[in-house]
């Protein structure tokens, strides 16, 4: 089964279109990186998934459940992170946690919860009126934790936190994925969501414009860059020339080369060699920050033949 499936969805405010005939499938199991800019139409999507608005068109299933008919039976097997809880001043971070347990009918350890989350004792007892936004922030992913959701959804889980927090959140996530949780991680911190998910969707408009493993992504965007250490500048025009590199930096000492993604690297090092002498090189791999510029900048392309997944369950749309 999947966890999360949209066919065609599309929700419309007036004359917005937030989210435009969208395909998304997210397998069981796995860590999603639900990522776009500003605007983009992530939230709307998680909305929907919740059943909290409904689509002007198309479907979404979220665990086998239709979200909008049967949006309670599917938020009760969710644990939802969203941006901007609301946590009650006046009442301790434990009162909360407790309530959560509660209103879910779930038989977790308050105590273990908050001390998963990095809420030590005493904090847990203060009113969250007095909470730091990165303990506030640790407390709603506790609250998100209860009832061993089968279904994560995280909307900026690192908003606030420190960058212990931050790693803690990832070691979080891993183990709720370890034990078969499926996490749907939105985001803004592209250095989190590369460390921690298995395949990143990216929204552009209302539709997704790639989605994938990120190796993939790179593999599509094509190439790598080579940083090459010379022994003097070569002429910058004649490297430009090698056939295979699509941007070239000349440094007194370096040579950086920006490749296609067909080129073959040990060619244009052997061409390279001809204006200068190689000494050495390094190369890096492209950044999710640069895959997600390409997907999302004014002149970039929707990539229509990533998600080979959403077919299977559009019934063939
Ligand atoms: N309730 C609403 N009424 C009218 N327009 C809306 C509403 N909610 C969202 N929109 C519009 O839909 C589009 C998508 O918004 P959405 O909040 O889904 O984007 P997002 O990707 O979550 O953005 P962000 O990264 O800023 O949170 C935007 O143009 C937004 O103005």
């Amino acid at each position: 089964m999947t966890a999360i499936t949209t066919n065609r969805l599309t929700k419309r405010y007036g004359g917005v279109t937030a989210v435009n005939d969208l395909d998304l499938t997210v397998e069981e199991g796995e860590v999603f990186g639900f990522l776009g800019p500003n605007g983009a139409g992530k939230s709307t999507t998680i909305n929907v998934l919740l059943g909290f608005t409904s689509p002007t068109a198309g479907r979404a299933t979220v665990l086998g459940r239709d979200a909008v008919t049967e949006s309670k039976s599917v938020r009760s097997r969710i644990g939802l992170l969203p941006e901007g809880y609301h946590l009650y001043e006046n009442l301790t971070g434990r009162h909360h946690i407790v309530s959560a347990i509660e209103t879910k009918r779930a038989s977790d350890d308050p105590d273990r919860i908050l001390e998963r989350v990095g809420l030590a004792s005493d904090a847990a007892h203060r009113p969250v009126g007095g909470y730091s936004k990165g303990m506030a922030q640790r407390l709603t992913l506790g609250i998100a934790l209860v009832g061993n959701p089968e279904l994560l959804i995280l909307d900026e889980p690192s908003s606030g936190l420190d960058p212990t927090g931050i790693k803690h959140v990832r070691e979080i996530v891993r183990e709720e994925a370890d034990r078969g949780t499926t996490v749907f991680f939105s985001s803004h911190h592209l250095e989190q969501v590369e460390k921690v998910c298995d395949r990143i969707g990216i929204m552009r408009d209302g539709s997704l414009a790639t989605v994938g493993d990120i190796d993939t992504l790179r593999e599509k965007t094509g190439g790598n860059v080579i940083t090459v250490t010379v022994e003097s500048p070569p002429d910058a025009a004649r490297v430009r020339d090698i056939a295979g590199v699509s941007d070239v930096t000349v440094t007194e000492t370096t040579v950086r080369l920006a490749c296609t993604p067909e080129a073959e690297q040990i060619q244009i090092l052997n061409r390279l060699d001809r204006f200068t002498t190689v000494q050495e090189f390094e190369t890096e791999d492209t950044s999710l920050e640069s895959l997600f510029e390409t997907f999302t900048s004014d002149d970039a392309t929707v990539d229509h033949d990533t998600d080979d997944r959403s077919g299977v369950d559009a019934g063939g749309e």
